[in-house]
């Protein structure tokens, strides 16, 4: 037997980071949603009981360092699964971008090998099982829009934002997110409004949203890597509502209403830069919800 998943990407519209714990992560606030921009993640039974990773992208491992084989160890282990697997996983999503796509491959590899090996877990158990890989694994097995706190893996989830779309603009540079957690005074940041970002999506207030974007990431990645401060001030230049890095970066993305300024931003920044894309969020609603 063989089937598919899809595994999105997600973009944080609003990341604060709130203090250091003592287990080394960081307490974080914020707001993730889920992106029309998805790897394809292919599982086939193998019968010799091994796991298996072909990805065809010389940026993604194909052992036991991928988060995708490291989800179906995971679970093959804890209940006893004597099947393996072969994992095909087609990359759309750019490696080290801050956009979550290994932590997506994970998750949609747990949601795969539930179906294909006839667990019948539920998705909050398979969040829980994620939180075991990767603190953003947990809001990927469920996808759409989310408050995330804890390290990430407490996830409540919230209506989609307003209608708009998403350009999405990667430098070449890939950034290591224990480096940028590692790097960040928070003694020097200023906070992100989630509360208010949460109301404004809330009422589906588009002005409201755009004006509160924010991510405390952003000092350190923009401090440590000049061009993705520079891609920002294009994408603002070319005319993007808002602007902002996703995750730990170095991607940049930009909130934009209108068809015809997306276009604008898009050919403005492909002047430039390799990796752009234009996305909707996923389950968005329309302007007359
Ligand atoms: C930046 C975000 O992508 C925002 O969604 C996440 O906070 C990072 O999530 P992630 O890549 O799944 O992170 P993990 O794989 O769990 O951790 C990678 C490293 O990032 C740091 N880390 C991560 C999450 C967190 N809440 N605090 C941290 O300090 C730790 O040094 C950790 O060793
Ligand atoms: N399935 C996978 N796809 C891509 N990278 C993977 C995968 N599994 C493990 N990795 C490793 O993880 C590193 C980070 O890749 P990933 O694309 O997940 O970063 P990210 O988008 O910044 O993640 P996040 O936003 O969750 O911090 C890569 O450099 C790669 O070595």
């Amino acid at each position: 037997m063989r089937l598919l998943e899809k595994a999105p990407a997600k973009i944080n519209l609003s990341l604060d980071v709130l203090h250091k714990r003592p287990d080394g992560f960081h307490e974080v606030k914020m707001i993730m949603t889920t992106i029309d921009l998805a790897d394809r993640i292919e599982l086939s039974e193998r019968k010799d009981g091994q796991i298996t990773i072909l990805s065809h992208n010389r940026y993604v491992p194909d052992d036991n360092r991928n988060l995708a084989y490291q989800a179906a160890a995971l679970l093959k282990e804890r209940f006893n699964v004597k099947q393996g697997v072969s994992i095909g996983i087609t990359k759309v999503i750019p490696v080290a971008a801050g956009l979550a796509g290994g932590s997506s491959d994970a998750a949609a590899t747990l949601r795969g090998l539930n179906r294909l090996w006839k667990l019948g877990l539920t998705l909050d158990e398979l969040a829980e099982i994620g939180a075991e890989i990767g603190s953003d694994v947990s809001f990927c097995v469920y996808g759409g829009t989310a408050l995330a706190t804890g390290r990430g893996e407490i996830v409540q989830h919230i209506p989609a934002p307003p209608h708009s779309w998403i350009v999405l603009a990667k430098p070449t540079i890939g950034v290591s997110t224990a480096e940028v957690y590692n790097n960040l005074d928070l003694s020097k940041v200023e906070h992100p409004d989630v509360e208010g970002m949460l109301a404004a999506i809330h009422e589906n207030d588009y002005e409201k949203m755009i004006g509160l974007v924010g991510n405390v990431l952003e000092s350190v990645t923009l401090r440590l890597y000049p061009e993705v401060a520079h891609i920002k001030e294009q994408m603002k230049k070319f005319g993007a509502d808002a602007v902002l890095m996703s995750g730990s970066g170095p991607t940049v993305f930009g909130i934009i209403q209108y068809d015809s300024r997306m276009h604008r931003i898009c050919n403005g920044l492909r002047g430039f830069c390799d990796q752009v894309f234009a996305v909707r969020i996923l389950g968005e609603r329309n302007s007359l919800d």
